[in-house]
């Protein structure tokens, strides 16, 4: 009876899953020591390396869990815009102890009503709200790399950029200041950054992926306790920013609805707009908007500090194009880095910015890795995907394609100019897959955009940086949640019109 279930259950999962091609699967454990105990930084070049192998559709097993990896530009399309693969693949499921049903994991009708609730958060009135905000935090960052200035030693930027992302987000989030740009060992950040951390083991080093085995090591109580600490802290801030709406003066109340969302004077923030929110009529739970918090708060911050952190190399080391977005950025806001006028109309005009930024997130795409499950058998350009499978693709490995982008290993901010391209002879289309697209694309979109164009004005306004590190050598990357190096990224910063002290 038993090997009949176990039939029925995985009879067509494998016969379906062996029609693509992958590395030999041992018994019971299939590929899973392809993954075991690696480090970050095998993750993606092991990834690269199956896509190299065994071409652009490829399957592996991981005990009895098929996942098969798709880059096929065709395939992509398909996985990516489909309204039957919404699903996230089984590896999100580490975060649901953070995220639960928040609207990076849920699905079905409980995913609709959260998409729909969110999106006015990133209504482009609302962004525009938080410039002032962005700017405030981008000029802490510029005093810390002022103080670097000052000793001539080469640095590390990422985490610079990473406590000043932290920093918006909670204060975009949350309405929060937490100052981490300051104080970077407060118990929050600290608690924050030790959960980033093992969720990614969780997610692909098999020793901590089964939640039964996990639940006996060290990390759990870690976790644990991180957790409590960054629940208690949105539960407080919750409840606080509650107390206060509900003093808020009746005007304000009687707004009509899209002003109440965006219009209103005093700085808003996602929170305030989750608190003003209902779905069927009933207004959000502490939990519900706590759910959402958390999401913004992961999806929000690693991501542009690492997309930033790659930007900045990627000019550095191509100083052609450091000149261009510089003084694109002079003509639109002129030249002075003291007195920066930020406002969205200048920040549209930044074209070229925005071209170096697409073609750094092609090359380093912060989320590496997108999963998705198939919940009923699919079918992705006559190839059958059994129920039950995980699907997943790689920015990462898809942005490195030739048949998709000429000389992807080059920088080339113009392969993503709309205006030129119309006469081009490189290969269509010219995707960018790094925000994913379709149902499930990230709807920070614009947010983000906003936010790392104002810390590129900040920077390239004040300061001229030099890599350091051999130029011809592309870093070594290292996947944890978001994209990273192995080592990190070291730059030597001299303020604008002054020489490089060594
Ligand atoms: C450069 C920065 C960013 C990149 C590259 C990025 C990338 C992505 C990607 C690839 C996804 C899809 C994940 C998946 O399908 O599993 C996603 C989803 C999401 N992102 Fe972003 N993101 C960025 C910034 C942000 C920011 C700043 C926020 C919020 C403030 C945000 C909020 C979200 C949310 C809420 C989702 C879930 C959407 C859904 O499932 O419907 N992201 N992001």
């Amino acid at each position: 009876a038993l090997l009949n279930c176990a039939y029925v259950k995985y009879g067509r999962l494998y016969a379906l899953g062996s029609r693509f091609p992958g590395p030999p699967a041992l018994p019971l454990i299939g590929n899973a020591l392809i993954f075991l105990g690696i480090e970050s930084d095998e993750f993606v070049r092991r990834c690269a390396g199956l896509a190299r192998d065994y071409g652009n559709r490829i399957r592996f097993w991981l005990g009895p869990q098929l996942n098969i990896l798709l880059h096929d530009w065709r395939d992509v399309e398909v996985l990516l815009n489909s309204n039957k693969l919404t699903v996230k693949s089984d590896q999100y499921r580490v975060l649901s102890c953070w995220m639960h049903d928040g609207i990076l994991l849920s699905r079905g009708r409980k995913y609709q009503q959260r998409r729909k609730l969110v999106l006015p958060t990133f209504h482009f009135k609302m962004l525009e709200e938080f410039l002032p905000c962005f700017q405030e935090h981008t000029a802490i960052l510029m005093a810390q790399i002022r103080a670097k200035c000052a000793n001539g030693k080469p640095f590390e930027f990422l985490p610079l950029l990473g406590l000043c992302m932290l920093d918006t987000i909670c204060d975009t989030a949350m309405g929060v200041q937490i100052h981490s740009q300051r104080n970077a060992d407060c118990e929050y950040v600290k608690a924050l950054r030790s959960l980033t951390e093992i969720l990614h083991l969780r997610m692909f080093d098999i020793k901590y992926y089964f939640r039964f085995i996990f639940r006996w090591t060290s990390k759990a109580a870690e976790a644990k306790r991180a957790l409590r600490i960054m629940e208690d802290f949105a539960e407080k801030v919750i409840l606080q920013r509650r107390k206060e709406l509900m003093h808020a003066p009746l005007a304000q109340q009687s707004l009509p609805e899209e002003d109440q969302l965006i219009g209103m004077k005093r700085k808003r923030n996602f929170l305030d707009i989750l608190l003003n929110s209902s779905i069927d009529g009933k207004p959000l739970s502490n939990t519900d908007i706590r759910e959402e918090v958390n999401v913004f708060m992961f999806a929000g911050h690693d991501t542009l500090s690492s997309a930033l952190m790659f930007f900045f190399y990627c000019i550095f080391t191509n100083k052609d194009c450091e000149r261009k977005c510089y003084e694109e950025i002079c003509s639109a806001f002129g030249s002075d880095g003291n007195v920066i006028e930020m406002k969205r109309e200048r920040l549209n005009q930044l074209h070229y910015v925005e071209l170096c930024i697409k073609e750094t997130l092609r090359m380093y795409p912060p989320a590496p890795l997108i999963g998705r499950k198939a919940v009923e058998e699919v079918t992705i350009n006559e190839n059958i995907i059994p129920a039950g499978a995980n699907i997943g693709f790689s920015p990462y490995i898809f942005g490195r394609k030739s048949e998709v982008y000429a000389e992807p290993n080059t920088f080339k901010p113009s392969r993503f100019d709309m205006r030129t391209r119309a006469n081009s002879t490189e290969p269509q289309p010219c995707i960018l897959t790094s925000f994913s697209a379709g149902p499930r694309s990230c709807v920070g979109q614009k947010y983000a955009m906003l936010q790392l164009k104002v810390v590129i004005v900040n920077v390239l306004l004040n300061f001229q940086m030099e890599y350091v590190g051999d130029v011809m050598q592309e870093p070594m990357l290292s996947s944890e949640v978001t994209l990273g190096t192995k080592e990190p990224l070291m730059f030597i910063a001299r303020a604008r019109g002054t020489e490089i002290v060594r």
